[in-house]
């Protein structure tokens, strides 16, 4: 039966109700690998990657958008995976799940090309600390852009839009997932934060083109827009690839201030990330409770549909 449409059911609360979450201070590992055309080698690679990082004391690691294939239309076929057959169909997740029960880490798996039934989609697989799937978020946002002489690339030539947004209940907190360009949704942020997300992540692969214009401006504008943590992680930049990454994975606070970046080489950044500091911000700088709800408001349409919705 179709949901009536309750507006008041669905709007975004005026003060965001944040819950405690299992742990307040943790280190992230944000992972900027170089990806290359083998497979298995990208796939070794990520996980000698993650167990670094784990060595170090990371307890959730970030993965960035398509690490184990080149970011390109005519690659996603070929490497895509079916996820949710798993085993021998997912190399690339059987590996998250194995090193995440290893080592009793989160994992947010950036994102790799899903095969499901005869549609691909680009998606994010995030794994508990049992090795357990916890979500999958299949990006909502396909990149289509055309800017003259500069940047063009669609990718609804080969790929699906996901169709929900995906926040999840990990044992370092409450984490919303974007893939890249749902970061320029601002809306999705929103309903992340209303929904009570203490950190968003966003694998990506931004370009050199929208790359120094919008990537550190967007992220900023999410931490500071939702007063929470925003995390992101790119490939490492190939200067011979058809689609040439920006790079620059960062880690941005409930202030909208930068803790942690880098340049376009391969690198891992650790950082930690301290909970407490959202409630903070956000008593000295009470906006979220200043919202005129009598003059606008957020929908969340997912919840408004969905019985099980947070
Ligand atoms: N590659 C993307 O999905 C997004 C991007 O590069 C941009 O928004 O710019």
């Amino acid at each position: 039966m179709e949901a009536s449409f309750k507006p008041e059911e669905a709007r975004v609360p005026a003060a965001l109700p944040l819950p405690t979450p299992p742990v307040t201070k943790f280190k992230i590992a944000l992972c900027q690998l170089s990806v290359a055309t083998d497979k298995e080698r990208n796939i070794a690679h990520a996980q000698q990657a993650i167990e670094d990082a784990a060595d170090k004391g990371a307890q959730l690691i970030l993965l960035p958008e398509i690490w184990n294939s080149p970011y390109s239309n005519d690659s996603f076929p070929v490497y895509a995976e079916d996820i949710d057959a798993g085993g021998d169909a997912s190399p690339s997740t059987r590996m998250l799940s194995e090193v995440s029960r290893s080592r009793k880490i989160t994992i947010i798996g950036g994102s790799i090309p899903e095969r499901s039934g005869d549609k691909l989609y680009n998606s994010c697989c995030v794994f508990g600390t049992d090795g357990k799937l916890l979500a999958k978020h299949r990006k909502i946002h396909l990149f289509d852009i055309d800017i003259p002489g500069k940047m063009t690339f669609k990718e609804s030539r080969t790929l699906t839009a996901g169709e929900r947004p995906t926040i999840v209940d990990t044992e370092v907190g409450r984490i919303g997932i974007g893939i890249c360009y749902d970061i320029r949704f601002q809306e999705l942020a929103a309903i992340y934060a209303a929904r009570g997300a203490h950190l968003l992540c966003y694998p990506g692969a931004f370009n050199m083109t929208t790359g120094p214009l919008h990537w550190e401006l967007l992220q900023r504008a999410r931490a500071a827009d939702c007063q929470l943590y925003v995390a992101t992680c790119s490939p490492a930049r190939d200067g011979g690839s058809s689609y040439v990454a920006w790079g620059h994975s960062t880690l941005v606070g409930p202030f909208g201030e930068v803790l942690v970046t880098t340049e376009h080489e391969e690198t891992t950044l650790i950082a930690e990330i301290d909970y407490s500091v959202i409630e903070q911000r956000r008593t000295y700088l009470p906006f979220q409770k200043q919202r005129r709800g009598d003059l606008y408001q957020l929908v969340d349409v997912d919840r408004l549909n969905s019985t099980g919705a947070k």
